[in-house]
């Protein structure tokens, strides 16, 4: 089983995020996508402007219907601040067998020597980079450092079309009162709405 997991603060969820899980999915050939939204981002301690629960459920009707797509609850039922390592460390234990991937865009890894610990982390989940709009591409040698001698040259770059896209653009967008339509699916637009969500 080939599992890829996609952390992140899904504050809304939209479709870069989208097209990253299934573009990863198609070149990793995964068996398994894991949506973790985080409780709180260690590098975001303000925390996300929605509520854990919104944001599980904007990522259940982003991902309805994709049998290979799961929101994971660990970072939201561990709460507190959302360490990756306790991340992987969990879902290796919930699936022992299973070869597992990071999937990151390429903005991360700049700051990857800000992270708990990455070397650990991407001892036990091998680091999957996505180009991200917007960003420069990542390079083996931004990595490198953060690998063990075994994982060296098993990181994967991984391609898709650039979407600039980002959560702060659809909040902001929310907030000046324009439209997110075509951004996120309808349904988690509508959720928006109706929940009143990143209204100023
Ligand atoms: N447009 C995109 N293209 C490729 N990767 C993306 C894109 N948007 C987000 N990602 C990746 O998805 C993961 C989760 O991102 P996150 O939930 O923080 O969204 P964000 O749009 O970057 O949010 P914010 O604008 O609030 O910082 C990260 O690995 C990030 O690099
Ligand atoms: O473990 C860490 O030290 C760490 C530091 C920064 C970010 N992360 C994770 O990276 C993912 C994207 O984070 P963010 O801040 O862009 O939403 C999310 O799953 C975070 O929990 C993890």
């Amino acid at each position: 089983m080939r599992i890829g997991i996609l952390g992140g603060s899904f504050d809304p969820v939209h479709y870069g995020h989208l097209m990253l899980a299934e573009r990863a999915r198609e070149q990793l050939e995964l068996d398994k996508v894991l949506f973790v939204p985080a409780a709180t981002s260690p590098l975001k301690p303000t925390g996300p402007v929605a509520s854990s629960e919104s944001r599980v459920a904007m990522l259940q009707l982003a991902i309805g219907g994709n049998e290979a797509f799961e929101v994971s609850r660990v970072e939201i039922d561990r709460g507190g601040v959302s360490y990756t390592l306790d991340t992987v460390t969990a879902i290796r234990e919930q699936f022992p067998q299973a070869e597992l991937f990071l999937m990151m865009g390429a903005d991360l890894v700049g700051q990857l020597g800000d992270w708990n610990q990455p070397e650990k982390i991407f001892a036990i989940a091998k680091p999957a980079i996505m180009n991200r709009g917007g960003y420069d591409a990542a390079t083996a040698a931004e990595i490198e450092p953060f690998l063990t001698d075994s994982e060296s040259g098993q990181v994967a770059f991984l391609q898709m079309p650039q979407i600039e896209l980002s959560s702060s653009e659809l909040r902001d967008r929310i907030g000046a009162g324009k439209s997110i339509r075509y951004h996120t699916p309808r349904a988690v637009e509508e959720f928006i709405r109706a929940e009143r969500l990143y209204v100023s």
